[in-house]
């Protein structure tokens, strides 16, 4: 392999980015992103299309005059986009314009239709190279970084492209981007195009060749790696691969693919790839588009482990099922989630963690009970295992246990309650009506115990996240002016109700004991 060869990162997140279907940014918000790009240590940030809007405009002048890295403006062919782009450019110490026709007959047929263009084909042809060259001869006589972009250049016919590519070069462009707009290419497909225009434009060796792949099927980085391994030597991306449609080729995996399999080639980027879990993170937070958990690199899964053999493995060695770690990306740690799928390693080391301490066979009680709650529950958070651990620890030494509940209600139902309750060896079942599940499991208690608790409060709340969060219910019952409390935790908080009555209840029973023995002594 000879030198090291480094790919230059342009950044179009506050452009291509921005025009994914609802992320517009405030100008505050783009000016934060800009200023999180540079931390990342991007080479070009595209900071917007200045003709588009006033607020678009404004955009991209604050980030220009505030940007030490490379700050470009989109313009189409035409004198006043290019116009608009420099007047927003003209503060920034490296000033771009980007500039673009449509090339692919697809394109020139459907958008170029009207006889303004020309009548056939070829004509038509003719025009979008006449363009093009007006356009960058223009741009150039404002600024010396020029880029020219082929839009839908993926469709575009290889010796026409070749032709407007050459014509651009000629007219002054530093940087000729090549797009698969649609995403429509395959990766050797796309690879073969830019070796081909390598071989094909006389002059390619005064431009760099850039490429800026969609991702309608999914192939964005793919075709990006191949185009890069073809010649192509600045990409065009954005953070979390938003961007029109289906988006733009995610920087983050470009960056960490290229890191991660330095041993399959020569190149490399400048990116900072700690702050690449941060950049993430505030560019969803600002455009409201959020980052799917199976996402490569920066989804919420990307580190994380839920099968017991797995997270076996990764406490073991972290390498046995990650390529990459989560700090060289910024993510604070590996997460292990805790699920029906996971086993004692996993959950002995997160207790471990939380401080907890036990023996083994306690670890398998503990373990049964998390089993039984993860079938409840899609994921165990912290808080799930120390209430776990909590009624564990308190209610070994209860006097009455709740071994069955049964509850019906609805619109129409007269709410009933069926309880089995342990009481050390013996086993009473009963069952209630209320006003309400909760009122008919307390009554079914009640009857079942022979009793009736003078109820002082009773409440309930979420303990944990999400929709199966654990509810946890708090009831004090008054016995002669003396309080006792109960606290009961489950996904079911009729379940939690009856665990925590029951507690109180047992309290209750244990202090008349305590106080009967002491009388009799
Ligand atoms: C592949 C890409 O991502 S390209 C960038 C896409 N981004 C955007 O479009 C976002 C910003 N766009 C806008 O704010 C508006 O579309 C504007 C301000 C640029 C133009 O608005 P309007 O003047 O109302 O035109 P509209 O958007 O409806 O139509 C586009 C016009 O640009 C022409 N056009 C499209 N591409 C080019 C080009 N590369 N060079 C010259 N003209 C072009 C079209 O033919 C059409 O012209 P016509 O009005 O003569 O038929
Ligand atoms: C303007 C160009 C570069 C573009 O966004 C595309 O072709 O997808
Ligand atoms: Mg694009």
């Amino acid at each position: 392999m000879g030198d090291k060869e480094r790919i230059i990162i342009f950044d179009t997140t506050l452009r291509d980015g921005e025009q994914s279907p609802g992320a517009s940014l405030s100008i505050q918000e783009k000016v934060e992103i800009a200023r999180q790009l540079e931390k990342l240590n991007v080479d070009v940030i595209e900071a917007g299309f200045p003709i588009s809007s006033p607020l678009q405009f404004e955009a991209v002048q604050r980030i220009a005059a505030e940007s030490g890295v490379s700050v470009a403006g989109l313009a189409r062919a035409k004198e006043a986009d290019i116009k608009a782009a420099y007047d927003a450019l003209k503060e920034a110490k490296k000033p771009r314009i980007h500039t673009f026709s449509s090339t692919s007959d697809i394109h020139i047929l459907g958008k170029f239709g009207d006889v303004r263009y020309g009548k056939s084909l070829e004509e038509k042809r003719q025009m979008v190279i006449k363009m093009t060259i007006d356009a960058v001869t223009y741009a150039k006589t404002l600024v010396d970084d020029v880029e020219f972009s082929a839009e839908d250049a993926g469709r575009t016919d290889i010796g026409y492209l070749a032709d407007v590519v050459e014509a651009a070069i000629g007219a002054g462009a530093t940087t000729v981007n090549i797009p698969d707009t649609t995403g429509y290419t395959f990766p050797s497909e796309f690879g073969q195009k830019i070796a081909e225009l390598k071989r094909r434009v006389k002059n390619i060796e005064q431009a760099v060749i850039s490429i800026h792949c969609h991702n309608d099927l999914g192939l964005g980085v793919a075709n990006t790696l191949s185009a890069i391994e073809n010649g192509a030597r600045q990409v065009e991306c954005t953070i979390n691969g938003i961007g029109e449609r289906a988006g733009n080729a995610s920087m983050e995996e470009i960056v960490m693919a290229l890191k991660v399999r330095s041993d399959l080639h020569n190149y490399y980027t400048n990116i900072n790839t700690r702050e690449i879990y941060n950049t993430s993170r505030m560019v969803s937070a600002y455009t409201g588009l959020i980052v799917q958990p199976n996402k490569a690199v920066v989804g919420d899964n990307a580190f994380a482990h839920e099968s017991g053999i797995h997270q076996d493995g990764v406490l073991k060695n972290r390498q046995t099922y990650e390529v990459m770690t989560p700090e060289s990306v910024g993510v604070p740690q590996t997460k292990i989630v805790l699920g029906r799928h996971s086993g004692r390693h996993g959950l002995k080391a997160r207790l471990f963690e939380l401080g907890y301490k036990f023996s083994e066979e306690e670890l398998q009680t503990v373990y049964q009970k998390f089993l039984d709650l993860a079938d409840k529950k899609k994921e165990i958070y912290d808080d799930d295992l120390r209430t776990l651990m909590g009624d564990e620890l308190q209610s070994t030494d209860q006097a009455y246990q709740l071994e069955y509940l049964h509850v019906s209600s609805g619109t129409n139902a007269i709410p009933t309650a069926t309880v089995i309750i342990r009481m050390q060896e013996e086993r009473v079942q009963e069952s209630s009506t209320g006003d309400g599940p909760v009122d008919a499991s307390f009554k079914a208690i009640e009857r079942a115990l022979d009793m009736k608790p003078c109820l002082s409060s009773y409440s309930v709340r979420s303990v944990t996240s999400g929709r199966q969060a654990m509810g946890e219910a708090i009831v004090r019952i008054v016995d002669n002016g003396r309080h006792f409390s109960g606290r009961g935790v489950s996904t079911d908080i009729i379940e939690a109700s009856a665990k925590a009555y029951l507690q109180a209840i047992s309290f209750q029973q244990n202090y008349s004991q305590d106080k009967q023995e002491l009388a009799t002594v």
